[in-house]
């Protein structure tokens, strides 16, 4: 099974964990707001803030780590990740942030060791990328953006 390391930030809240899937068959594992000397993040509608995990993470070569929204924090209170999947490349070493916003009506109070996202392990392929003159047609072409219909 594929490993990935984390190191934890100077003064992040260790008893929090490490992210965790939450049953077996889970594609992401959540991760939880980490900021034990601040209280309370609040998240006013259509804010945005960078949310620490306290957390920095080694993804082994060859693989992402996509960082995605909970779609119950989605769908009962309009928390959204604006980059979302967010990406975290496997060469990064800086500290593990997620970024959130309030696209609902209301307030919203994230509270240090909140779930706030999820992460997913994924493989990636880095391409070879050149120019050329023409490309192969298709029976497609350029249709696109609802050419068979938006419905
Ligand atoms: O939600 C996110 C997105 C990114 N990152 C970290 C990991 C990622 O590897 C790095 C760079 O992210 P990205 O490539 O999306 O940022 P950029 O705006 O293109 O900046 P850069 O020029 O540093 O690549 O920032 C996070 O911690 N959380």
């Amino acid at each position: 099974m594929l490993t990935v390391a984390f190191q934890w930030e100077e003064g992040a809240d260790r008893a929090l964990g490490l992210p965790a899937y939450e049953t077996d068959g889970a594609a992401g594992a959540d991760l939880r707001a980490n900021f034990p000397d601040r209280g309370v993040v609040m998240l006013e509608p259509g804010a945005r803030a960078l949310v620490p995990t306290g957390l920095r993470l080694m993804v082994p070569a060859g693989y992402e780590v996509q960082l995605r929204p909970r779609s119950g924090l989605a769908l009962k209170y309009g928390i959204t990740l604006p980059n979302s999947p967010g990406t975290i490349d496997s060469d990064y070493r800086g500290p593990l942030g997620v970024i959130m916003m309030n696209a609902g009506e209301e307030p919203f109070e994230i509270e240090h060791g909140a779930r706030i996202a999820q992460m997913v392990v994924a493989p990636v392929v880095q391409a070879r990328f050149e120019a050329v003159e023409s490309l192969e047609a298709t029976a497609r072409g350029a249709g696109g953006f609802g050419s068979t219909g938006v419905r």
